[in-house]
């Protein structure tokens, strides 16, 4: 597939002609092409990477497989996800890890990076087959127990440990277990007034400061998953400052969405983290802005509808936010004047691809370099709803409100796989 896109507006506002051939970027210059893209007015980014996604396959097909997730992400705009470890079974073993990479490879929409659990079966007890993992042909090089907290310190200091021998890293859900048993949303006065057990923030902090220090002990890399307060991200900035090698994540509904969201009791709202106050929102887009939090990571949490609509206490934590992510990021941080689209594509594309170790990603749009680009209307304005959402699951936060900016055309590795607005079948992409 030889495509030509005409007129693109680049990160830094330059405007240009992208020509691809072969999967990578050529010259434009008197470039033929079969595919003629007329992007007068689009803004032009490198193809997103996410470093947070539930693709829930192998065992939780009903709320999403590899591929319908795969879908979502090229519709959202990216063309690598990080598929989190919490299946069944766990991502714990090379023989999961290989089989979620190889499903990726298949269906060819984006490249799926699978990550490692740290312990066996999530279950906060003994270590994985990390290094298996790390050797197998999935090349793991990103360990999460997410969903739950390695909170062990013991366990997590061996992770770190281990992890730093082959340049990987663990990225830690920050969650107290003692603090938080039976949290239902952020802890506070709307917490007592719902009648809903709180999640406090100390509850995160704590093991951030914990194992930031446990980083810098054993020299290893830590990445903080989902920072949802403002205490957190003090706590990170101060382990940077210090020279700790931590990154950290902003979730997009954290940079956008408030605690008060719960009084409706709609579980559409329960995630994990929680969502915060506006104060924490305000703390976030800062740190985001200042590079304190370096990415943005969706968190796509797919469920299905039964666990969602069940009453609040009962219903399952999580979001879906493949499709809706950049939309979320233009609206809290380009529309504010707190990020442009430079920083955009550093924390949705550049820095994320950098802490996964994905190759590809570091010089954008460069002669050579991979075709992975996202081309986006910023002046859209849409409702969103149900019909944006390309995954399994429904259970978005934004259903019904009216969000900036439009995914128009994804090419992963020079293959189109999103063309005027619409996904393209996988026949149609293998066929190229
Ligand atoms: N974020 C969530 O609320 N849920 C995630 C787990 C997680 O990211 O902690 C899930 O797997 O559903
Ligand atoms: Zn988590
Ligand atoms: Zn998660």
């Amino acid at each position: 597939m030889n495509i030509l896109i005409k007129a693109a507006t680049l990160p830094d506002g330059t405007r240009a002609d992208l020509a691809i051939r072969d999967g990578v970027f050529v010259d434009a210059g008197g470039a033929k092409a079969s595919t003629v893209i007329d992007a007068d007015g689009l803004q032009a980014l490198p193809g997103l990477v996410d470093l947070h996604t539930h693709l829930r396959e192998p065992g939780f097909e009903q709320s999403e497989t590899v591929l319908t997730g795969s879908r979502a992400a090229a519709a959202g705009g990216f063309t690598a996800v990080h598929a989190m470890a919490n299946t069944s079974p766990v991502a714990d073993t090379a023989g999961v890890v290989e089989q979620v990479a190889s499903l990726g490879d298949q269906h060819g929409y984006v490249t799926v990076r699978p990550i490692g659990a740290v312990t066996i079966g999530v279950a906060g007890e003994r270590l994985a087959e990390i290094g298996a993992m790390a050797r197998s042909r999935a090349a793991v090089r990103v360990f999460s127990d997410d969903g739950k907290c390695v909170h062990d310190a013991l366990l997590m200091r061996r992770a770190l440990e281990y992890v730093a021998t082959f340049d990987g890293v663990v990225a830690q859900h920050a969650q107290e277990p003692r603090l938080t048993e039976g949290a239902q949303m952020n802890e506070g006065a709307l917490a007592s007034e719902l009648g809903l057990a709180g999640w406090p923030a100390v509850a995160e902090e704590a093991i951030i400061a914990r194992d930031v220090l446990l980083a810098e002990a054993a020299g290893a890399r830590l990445h903080v998953c989902h920072v949802s307060t403002a205490g957190s991200v003090e706590v990170v900035r101060w382990a940077k400052a210090r020279g700790i090698p931590v990154t950290a994540e902003v979730t997009p509904h954290h940079l956008l969405l408030t605690e008060d969201l719960a009084s409706g009791y709609d579980a559409r709202y329960k995630v994990n983290p929680p969502l915060r106050r506006s104060e924490d929102v305000d703390a976030l887009r800062h740190a985001l802005a200042d590079g304190t939090i370096d990415i943005v990571a969706t968190d796509h949490a797919p469920h299905p509808v039964e666990t969602k609509e069940a009453a609040w206490a009962e219903a399952s934590f999580g979001m879906v936010g493949l499709e809706s992510a950049l939309s979320v990021v233009q609206a809290a941080m380009v529309d504010t004047g707190l990020l442009d689209w430079v920083g955009v594509a550093r924390v949705l594309s550049s820095a994320p691809a950098a802490i996964g170790r994905v190759d590809g990603y570091a010089a954008a749009f460069q002669i050579g370099a991979p075709a992975h680009l996202t081309l986006v209307d910023p002046t859209a304005r849409s409702t969103f709803g149900v019909d944006h959402l390309k995954g399994r699951s429904i259970n978005s936060p934004y259903l019904g409100i009216e969000l900036p900016g439009r995914v128009v055309t994804t090419i992963h590795g020079g293959v189109a796989t999103v063309l005027d607005g619409e996904l393209r079948e996988p026949e149609e992409v293998a066929r190229g």
